[in-house]
Formats: C-alpha cells, sequence, structure tokens
C-alpha cells in the first residue's frame, strides 16, 4: 500500500476547467491537514493532443496522464476523481489543433484524407484523441448514478421550473421501422475463448480482412448489427417532408461523441437529405473545398470560407433559399443562426432530448421562440423510451419535481461494454456484399447481407462485467430498499442473451425480499413513469447506452440538471473513480465567463464525488482522517443546499467561487465542530472563525471582481496563470487558506 494516500484529480476542459482552479487550492489545503495529496493528471482534450506527438514536440510535449489513469484504474490503489471532459467532434478536434498551433505547438494538421504513411500515422494518433476517447479507458467498472438524499429533498423544496405540456402537443419522436441496428442485431455467448475475424465478402467474389483476431473471452457476448444507408436516408427525406406538413421543428438526436464512428455518418447521411439540392449543385465546388457533410453544415461555411467572395454568396443564397421549402430547423443557438445540423457535438441525444422534454416538448426555432418539435432518433433500440415520456407528459402533464420520486441507475459500463466500445469494430461498408464473423475454427457465428453505404458494427460485452453489475443492482436495490427494474427487451438478439445471464446471475445472491424485474424499455419507462408520478423510487439497471440516457433525462426533470448526480464508478479491482455530475461541460459557461467573469458551473458534482472520494479512502487504506473529512464534507454539502449557496445564472449574484467560499466556511466549521479528531478540530477553529468573520469581504472581493471580459488566453489551451488569477481573485479569502497550510 502506498505511503501516502493519494487522491488523483483531473484537469480536464471548459467550465469545470475553469472551476477547478478555484476549487482545487480549497480541496489541497483541507486535505493536507489528514496527509492525504491531492495530485493532478491533465486529461484536457489539448493535453490528449499534446501526448500524440512526443518526438515531434520535444520539450514542449506533455506526459500522456490518460494512459496513467488507466493503468492506475486496474489497480486497486486507484482513487480518480473525474470531471467531464470535452469528447471531441472532428470540428472541434482541429479548432484545438489550430489554437495550439497558433500557441507555438509545431503539430501537424488533421489529414482528412491521408496520402501517404507518414499522415496515415497522424490521422490514427489524432483519432485516439477523437470523440469519447476518456471515459472508455478510466471506466473499468461499472456505474451507480442517483441523487443523493439530500439534493433529492432540496430540489424538493425547491423545485425547478418545467416547462408545461398539454395534449395538443404535436411533438413527437420518430424512428425507422426497418432496416436499421435494432431490426438487424444478431448475438451469441461464446464459449470459449478465442478469436474472431471480421471480413466483407464482396458481390464480386473478393474478400477483405475488415478486422482480424478480435479477441473474445469465454462467456462473453457479442453481437452485430447494420444500419441501411438507402432505409435511413429514405426515412430523413420522408420525415423532413413530414415535419414540413405538420408544421413542427426538424431535429436530429445522436451521440456522435461516445459513437464517434457510427453517428457522424448517420449525421452526415441527414445533412444530405436536408441539404440534398444545394449540396448536389455544388457538389465539385464544395469536394474541392474539402467539405465533410460527416462534420455537419457548419462545415460548409468554414470549407468556403476561401473561395472568392461571390461564390460563396451565391452558396449561401442557395441555402437560405432551400431554408423556404424546408420545415424549420431546430436550432442551437437562434441568434447566430447556429441549426441542429452544423456540429454532430452540438445535439448530443442524452442531454438534449430532457431538455427538450423539460421545456414543453418543444426546441428554438429561426426566431428564437419555443415549437414543437420532431425529434428524429433513427435506431430503434432505445427511440420508443423517449416517445414514451412525450406521450406520459401529453396525457398527465410535466413531471413536478416537488412531488415526483427518483429514478436513479446502475449501468452496464466496465471494459467498454456494449455499443459504447464498438468504434474499433465499426465499418462503413465499401461494397455489396456479406460481413462474415468467423471463430478461430473457421465457424461463421453471425453474417449480414450489407450494401455499399452500410454502418456495420460490432459490440462486445464481457462477463465478469456483467455478473459485477448484477451484484451492483441487488446491493443498490438491497441497500436502498427500492424495487429494480432490468431494463432488456426480449425481442432484441443482445437483450435475449443478457436476460439469460441476468436470471441466472440473480441466483447468485440472496434477493429474498427484493423486488426485482425484467421488462423492455418501454415498458420499463412506463412503469418507472407510473411509479415517480406516485412519488415512488425505482432503481433502472440498464445497459451502457441506456445508462447514459437515463442519467441525464431523470436527474433533469427531477433536480433541473444532471450536474448534481452523485457518479460512483466501483471499479472491478477494488479502486474508485468518482465522476462529477452525469453531464458535459457546458460550454455556454465559458462563452458567459470570458464576455463578463461569470461562472455559473455548478460544481455540487465535484464537492459530492470528493466527500465519496475521500470516504472510500477512509474505508480501503484505514484512515480515520479522511473519514472525519468526508463526514464534514457531507454535511457542508447539505448546508449548501439548504442555504442556498449554489451559483445563480447571472451576473452580480452568487456565481461559482462564491459557492466555493461557502463550501471552504461550512467545511472549516463541521470540522471545528466535530469530537472525534480534536487535532483536526484545533486546526478547522480559526479558519473557520476567519472565513465566518470575513464574510461581507469576501464575497465583496469575490463578486467584485464580476463584470468584465477576462482574456484567459485560450478556450482548449488556456493560461494556467491567468486562469488561477482570475479565478482566486480574493485575497482575503486566499490569505486565509494560505494560513492553513502553516
Ligand atoms: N462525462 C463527461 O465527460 C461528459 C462530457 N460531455 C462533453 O460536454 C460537452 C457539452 O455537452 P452537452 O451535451 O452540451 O451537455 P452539458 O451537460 O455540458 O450541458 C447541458 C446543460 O446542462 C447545464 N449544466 C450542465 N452541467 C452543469 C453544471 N455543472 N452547472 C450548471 N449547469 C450545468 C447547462 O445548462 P444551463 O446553464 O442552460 O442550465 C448546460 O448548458 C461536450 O463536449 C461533451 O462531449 C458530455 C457529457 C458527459
Ligand atoms: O464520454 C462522453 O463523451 C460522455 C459520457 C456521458 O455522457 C455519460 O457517461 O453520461
Ligand atoms: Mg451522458
Amino acid at each position: 500500500m502506498s505511503s501516502t494516500p493519494k487522491i488523483l484529480y483531473t484537469l480536464t476542459d471548459e467550465a469545470p476547467f475553469l472551476a477547478t482552479q478555484s476549487l482545487l487550492p480549497i480541496v489541497q489545503a483541507f486535505t493536507a491537514t489528514a496527509g492525504i495529496d491531492v495530485e493532478t493528471r491533465d486529461i484536457s482534450l489539448a493535453a490528449r493532443i499534446l501526448a500524440q506527438f512526443p518526438e515531434r514536440l520535444g520539450d514542449a510535449g506533455v506526459a500522456d496522464d490518460l494512459a496513467e489513469l488507466g493503468e492506475l484504474a486496474k489497480t486497486p490503489e486507484a482513487n480518480i476523481i473525474k470531471l467531464p471532459n470535452i469528447s471531441a467532434s472532428v470540428p472541434q478536434l482541429k479548432a484545438a489543433i489550430r489554437e495550439l498551433q497558433a500557441q507555438g505547438f509545431d503539430l501537424p494538421a488533421y489529414p482528412d484524407e491521408p496520402a501517404d504513411d507518414a499522415e496515415r500515422d497522424t490521422k490514427a494518433r489524432y483519432d485516439r484523441v477523437k470523440g469519447s476517447a476518456v471515459n472508455p479507458v478510466l471506466r473499468e467498472g461499472n456505474s451507480d448514478r442517483r441523487a443523493p438524499a439530500s439534493v433529492k429533498a432540496y430540489a424538493r423544496k425547491h423545485p425547478h421550473r418545467m416547462g408545461k405540456w398539454n395534449n395538443e402537443s404535436k411533438s413527437h419522436v420518430a424512428h425507422m421501422e426497418s432496416g436499421d441496428f435494432y431490426g438487424s442485431e444478431r448475438s451469441a455467448t461464446i464459449d470459449a475463448a478465442g478469436a474472431l475475424r471480421i471480413e466483407l465478402v464482396a458481390t464480386d467474389g473478393s474478400t477483405t480482412v475488415l478486422k482480424d483476431a478480435v479477441k473474445v473471452q469465454a462467456g462473453e457476448v457479442v453481437d452485430a448489427a447494420v444500419m441501411g444507408r438507402k432505409a435511413l436516408s429514405a426515412f430523413i427525406a420522408r420525415e423532413i417532408e413530414d415535419a414540413r406538413e405538420q408544421d413542427v421543428l426538424f431535429s436530429l438526436h445522436l451521440k456522435a461523441t461516445m459513437m464517434k464512428v457510427s453517428d457522424p455518418i448517420m449525421f452526415g447521411v441527414a445533412v444530405h437529405a436536408f441539404y440534398g439540392d444545394v449540396l448536389a449543385k455544388h457538389a465539385d465546388v464544395l469536394a474541392q473545398a474539402g467539405f465533410d457533410a460527416n462534420n455537419g453544415i457548419g462545415d460548409l461555411y468554414s470549407s468556403i470560407a476561401s473561395l472568392p467572395e461571390a461564390q460563396q454568396a451565391a452558396i449561401r443564397a442557395d441555402i437560405d433559399a432551400l431554408y423556404a421549402q424546408r420545415p424549420g430547423l431546430a436550432m442551437v443557438n437562434s441568434d447566430k443562426g447556429i441549426t441542429n445540423l452544423h456540429v454532430p457535438s452540438d445535439v448530443i441525444v442524452d442531454a438534449s432530448m430532457p431538455a427538450m422534454i423539460r421545456d414543453s416538448g418543444r426546441m428554438w426555432n429561426a426566431q428564437g421562440q419555443l415549437q414543437d418539435t420532431k425529434a428524429v432518433i433513427p435506431d430503434r433500440s432505445y427511440a420508443g423510451i423517449y416517445q414514451a415520456v412525450i406521450a406520459d407528459c401529453r396525457a398527465n402533464g410535466a413531471f413536478d419535481p416537488a412531488t415526483m420520486g427518483s429514478v436513479p441507475n446502475v449501468g452496464l459500463m466496465a471494459q467498454k461494454a456494449e455499443e459504447y466500445g464498438s468504434h474499433d469494430k465499426t465499418f462503413q461498408i465499401p461494397a455489396d456484399g456479406t460481413v462474415r464473423v468467423t471463430d478461430q475454427d473457421g465457424n461463421v457465428v453471425f453474417q449480414h447481407a450489407v450494401e455499399a453505404g452500410d454502418i456495420w458494427r460490432m459490440c462486445q460485452t464481457k462477463d465478469a462485467p456483467i455478473q459485477d453489475w448484477v451484484k451492483l443492482a441487488v446491493t443498490r436495490a438491497r441497500l436502498s430498499g427500492t424495487p429494480a427494474i432490468f431494463w432488456l427487451d426480449p425481442q432484441r438478439a443482445h437483450d435475449a442473451q443478457l436476460i439469460t445471464k441476468v436470471e441466472r446471475y440473480l441466483q447468485d445472491h440472496d434477493t429474498a425480499g427484493l423486488d426485482i424485474r425484467i421488462l423492455a424499455p418501454v415498458e420499463a419507462m412506463r412503469e418507472s413513469l407510473a411509479r415517480i408520478r406516485r412519488g415512488e423510487d425505482t432503481i433502472s439497471v440498464t445497459g451502457n447506452v441506456l445508462r447514459d440516457y437515463l442519467t441525464d433525462l431523470f436527474p433533469i426533470m427531477e433536480l433541473g440538471t444532471s450536474a448534481k448526480m452523485l457518479s460512483v464508478v466501483p471499479l472491478m479491482a477494488g479502486g474508485g473513480l468518482f465522476e462529477t455530475g452525469a453531464g458535459g461541460s457546458a460550454p455556454k459557461h465559458v462563452q458567459q465567463f470570458v464576455e463578463e467573469n461569470y461562472l455559473r458551473w455548478d460544481s455540487l458534482g465535484e464537492f459530492l464525488a470528493l466527500a465519496a472520494s475521500l470516504e472510500h479512502l477512509g474505508e480501503t487504506q484505514g484512515n480515520a482522517r479522511a473519514k472525519v473529512l468526508a463526514r464534514a464534507l457531507d454535511a457542508a454539502n447539505g448546508r449548501i443546499l439548504d442555504n442556498d449557496r449554489s451559483p445563480a445564472r447571472k451576473l452580480g449574484q452568487l456565481d461559482n467561487r462564491g459557492s466555493h467560499y461557502y463550501l471552504a466556511l461550512y467545511w472549516a466549521q463541521a470540522l471545528a465542530a466535530q469530537d472525534e479528531d480534536a487535532e483536526l478540530k484545533a486546526t478547522f477553529a480559526p479558519l473557520a472563525r476567519a472565513l465566518a468573520g470575513a464574510e461581507a469581504t469576501i464575497i465583496g472581493e469575490l463578486n467584485g471582481a464580476q463584470g468584465n471580459a477576462v482574456d484567459i488566453g485560450g478556450y482548449y489551451h488556456p493560461a494556467l496563470d491567468r486562469v488561477a488569477q482570475a479565478m482566486r481573485p480574493s485575497a482575503t479569502f486566499n490569505a486565509a487558506l494560505a494560513q492553513l497550510a502553516h
């Protein structure tokens, strides 16, 4: 066991990174009193890019902290606090590369179409950073996400605003009826460890190996499915027309960040369907300019920027004319004309569907007004759950945060489970034929007839994570005395395999007196919704994708945001990964910060994660002081909520920094009030007095800093000293904390 107990705190991107520059000095000062080191590891998009080119960057290069954390996560010592990070789409990746180049880092450009081996190597390195490239590396355990009792109580007492619903709403979800992943899924449980080969046998007789030697373990569930390009394209074209006829907005909801191979292609199909006439008319020019529809219509505007002004104007005019014949497009930013089809990472289904449901089922139109919307979620595997929520809200009105029950989640996630681990086995098929998966003895495991342009993918779900997931579900059901529902669809090939395993592994546990059921997702949703309307809680036990979707959906309905969730990953090797909240990195918040030095990011997720991390450290390392710190922090978190010390949204009020001051005050007061550890009590009593005595001065200094633009020297790679200075504007607060170190 290591001599100095250590917590590794991640530096990430955007709002959580800014907030860290204020919060971390507080955390480090407090934990040092218990001899705990809180060290940082940089897994920001910028750091991950820089870590790819050590030989090129020399001294300017950085260590691969993510790789280090990934290894650590497989050991019992791991205690990692993971803040949200950017999962970069290609446009974001390119912007980050440009920014780093401008800062003097000698990085190669992102080669869209690599021409030689060197460029192929460069692209492969950048692609390692692309999309959701952090979470899958760290998540060596399953997921336990829930609203702590204090947070739920706060939400009940101070219900956030929910848009009203009525049964005239025309909003709905549209999904395919055939030709999708759902309809084509085949699944098998592997008997003995071995390796699978994926190959395309084209109709001309040629065979291409798509992937050789995919290692599989005994008991592992593998499945494969195909999304037909023609079927998808025809479906989207129909839905565009239907949206126009019904006079509702058209919107597309995918997860291009986590499904980084399949979903940008699907996004591109929608861009082509919507803007097809213009894209066809200017096809040659756009191809020359390097436009790629998979990167969104925003890529068209940036690609044509180098063309002669008249040519640009002609293309823009054609697009504007096209809008007159199309349904309204849901907007990401109406003022700036950013549409739902601009950038694939702007509308991410886990957050975008709950936001729509919270806003009466409406999205923003080009005029800056909310309007009923068609939400296109092409694949049927999960789309139905959102329609079930919409149908429920239409029939019964919006949910009431003051009375509704809770739906916590136990999610199967470890070791790149299911779709979220499929990227290296996802292919856009180059020619008509058959994709065949064979085992080491040449037996065909499954095969699909495919056409050029189709998206074929294979997923893996290992047995040990499934066993761990079932155990976690039973443990949570027992500890919370709450019914648990496994959301599994017997009609789906993959889920049918899982149902067999769940039924088998439930027998390994004492389930006497527990209410554990297995229901198909739509039924599970209806049952859970009926129960929350009655104020009852139900644990959702789901696969990886529904874990992602439900842990934004329910928190956003129950608490207003998923930032207030406790999100723990008990690592299978015995360590702990403590994620902060269940949502993302809120780019809007950075914009507000640089414009007016006001940060509305709520760090409650970080506070909760830290308490859980300290508790874990106390338990696993027999560190009594860590437990005292954890209990005091729990008390402080409760007071933050009771006294409403979370950041407000608008300039002039308490922002992120002010909420950190109150955290320090309440935490110090709780430590000064406890009697378990006299030394800690003596250490924190003077700090508690100093912070309480200087409340008006400190808040004055913190709030007084607001109002002007701040230059932090970069978006993806801001200057650390500038951020630190901006985030710590109270000399009085800083001095009081510094005293603690003496
Ligand atoms: N675990 C991870 O690392 C995750 C990372 N991401 C990444 O985050 C980025 C943005 O994703 P997006 O889907 O827009 O989701 P976000 O969760 O960042 O944003 C949705 C909205 O939720 C609110 N919100 C989220 N967190 C907080 C917080 N701590 N305090 C206050 N409000 C909050 C904000 O709304 P408002 O202020 O309007 O109320 C925000 O605009 C992407 O780059 C994505 O890849 C996304 C999900 C998880
Ligand atoms: O890794 C990502 O990109 C997002 C993760 C996420 O949304 C989640 O786990 O809830
Ligand atoms: Mg999510």
